[in-house]
Order: structure tokens, then C-alpha cells, then sequence
């Protein structure tokens, strides 16, 4: 399936413009244990990695983090690789970094190259967004804004108006990562999803989480959501699937759609 509002690199959509894309993320501790977990996902070939750096042992320490990044993108060859700091507010590892001390890291990793998209929470202050967007500009590294709440799904508008923030704040994708206490909560995600990507100039991708969202991520991309994150190795977060299983589902929804574009 092919979608009008790719995610881009260099001007060209990830993997050829497929939609949605299947992104993996990666939650080892040392790098040795994400070496590991990459052996086990890049067989099952993501579209996009996720390197999760809040769980990585030595966040603390930027040239470290900037020589994982290059030993995960070496290893990735092709597959382009976002990197995310969650804070803990939205859901993230606990870590021993301030928040000035963060964007460093981001500014070092985006220096480095070794990444290709980057996620930050729209929430923080305005003036590290700044900086954030500014590092990840002058790299060529799309800039990823997020937005989770992991106790409850707030309303429509609210939802929709987060889309529109990142939209607003710069971003190059607009991502939002809600969790279900009902059905309600789950349609809410998808009109939210449905109506911002009739606005939004960007791509979005959105999800519910836990088991009442997981059909947000087999089917979310009907409604538009771009991108769906799926286990490969470790889930980063609750109601993540299979990546086979999605593939399964993907398949047979798809084949159903006669290759239809839905947005
Ligand atoms: O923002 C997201 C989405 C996510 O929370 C999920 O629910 O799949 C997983 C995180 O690793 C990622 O950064």
C-alpha cells in the first residue's frame, strides 16, 4: 500500500513509500545486548529501528552514546534508525540526565549522522524544541514530535490538537501514543487520526496502547497513521504485536483493500 504522505529521507519516502511502515525499537541495556536484539529483528525486516536510549546503561555518557548509535547504524545498513530519549513524564526509563544535559546528546547524536529520524516530546519547552529542530535540520535528521499519555486517552480536540502542534512547532512527523480505558477511547484515536490527517501538512502516526488499542496498530493506517511499532525482539511498550503477526494481518487486509490508497 502506497500512501500521498510518505515520510521522507533526502527527498525520498522510506522504503519506496510502503504504508504503513513497521518500525522496531530497540531496548537493550549495553550495546551488547542491543547487538543481540538486532540479530533477532533485522532478519524479520523492519522498515524503521527505534533505538530506545533511556534504557541504555550509559545514557550518561554522549561519546558512548554517539559510538552505539554508529555500531547500531552500521548494523542496520539500510534501515534507517530513529532515536528516542522518552522521558519518564511520557512514559520513558528513568535516567540521570537534566534536561540540558539531553540536548546535548541530541545535539551530538544529530552531529554524528548516525541517525536518521528523532523523536522529541512536544511537551518540552519551547526553547529545546529550538534546539532539537535546529540540530536535526542542519543534519538532514527528520524531526519526530510526540505525544503520550499512558494513564487515559484525552478528547478529540485535545488529541487533535496535538497533531496540529508538532505540525506548528516544526516537526517533520507528528506522533501521538495514548492509552484506552474503553472502546470510546480507542475511537476517539482513530477520529482523531482520521480528521488531523485531513489538515495536517506532515505525516502522523498514532496508536493506543494495551491490549483494548492493538487493534489501533494492525489497522491504524486505514485511518492514516503512518507508521506502526511492532515487537521484533522486546516490546518498548504495552499491546505492541508481533512484527509476523502484523505482517499476517497487514497481508490479508490489504489484499482485501485491492491495494486501495486510503489517504
Ligand atoms: O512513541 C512511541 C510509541 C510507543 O510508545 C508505542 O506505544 O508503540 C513505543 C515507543 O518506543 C515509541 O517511542
Amino acid at each position: 500500500m502506497q500512501t500521498n504522505k510518505p515520510i521522507t529521507l533526502n527527498g525520498q519516502p522510506i522504503a519506496g513509500g510502503k504504508f504503513p511502515l513497521i518500525c522496531t525499537p530497540l531496548v537493550g541495556r549495553t550495546l551488547d545486548s542491543i547487538m543481540a536484539e538486532l540479530a533477532v529483528v533485522l532478519p524479520k525486516k523492519p522498515d524503521v529501528l527505534e533505538w530506545r536510549v533511556d534504557f541504555f546503561e550509559q545514557i550518561g555518557d554522549s561519546d558512548a552514546v554517539v559510538a552505539a548509535a554508529k555500531a547500531i547504524k552500521k548494523e542496520a545498513g539500510s534501515i534507517p534508525l530513529m532515536f528516542t530519549r522518552r522521558s519518564t513524564l511520557e512514559g520513558g526509563e528513568k535516567i540521570a540526565l537534566n534536561e540540558g544535559q539531553v540536548i546535548a546528546m541530541y545535539v551530538a547524536v544529530c552531529a554524528s549522522k548516525a541517525i536518521d529520524l528523532i523523536d522529541y516530546e512536544m511537551a518540552n519547552d519551547a526553547a529545546n524544541i529550538v534546539r532539537v529542530r535546529d540540530a536535526a535540520r542542519a543534519n538532514g535528521i527528520k524531526l519526530v514530535l510526540s505525544f503520550h499519555n499512558f494513564s487515559y486517552t484525552p478528547g478529540l480536540e485535545t488529541l487533535a490538537s496535538k497533531f496540529l502542534m508538532a505540525d506548528q512547532l516544526g516537526a517533520d512527523v507528528a506522533k501521538v501514543a495514548v492509552m484506552p480505558r474503553n472502546l470510546d477511547d480507542v475511537l476517539t484515536l482513530f477520529s482523531a487520526t482520521l480528521e488531523a490527517g485531513k489538515i495536517l501538512r506532515i505525516p502522523l502516526i498514532s496508536m493506543s496502547m494495551g491490549p483494548l488499542g492493538a487493534v489501533t496498530r494492525l489497522f491504524g493506517w486505514t485511518f492514516g497513521s503512518a507508521l506502526t511499532f511492532a515487537v521484533g525482539a522486546s516490546s518498548s511498550a504495552p499491546g505492541q504485536v508481533p512484527i509476523e503477526d502484523l505482517n499476517t494481518v497487514l497481508a490479508i487486509l490489504q489484499k482485501s483493500m485491492g491495494g486501495k490508497s486510503v489517504s
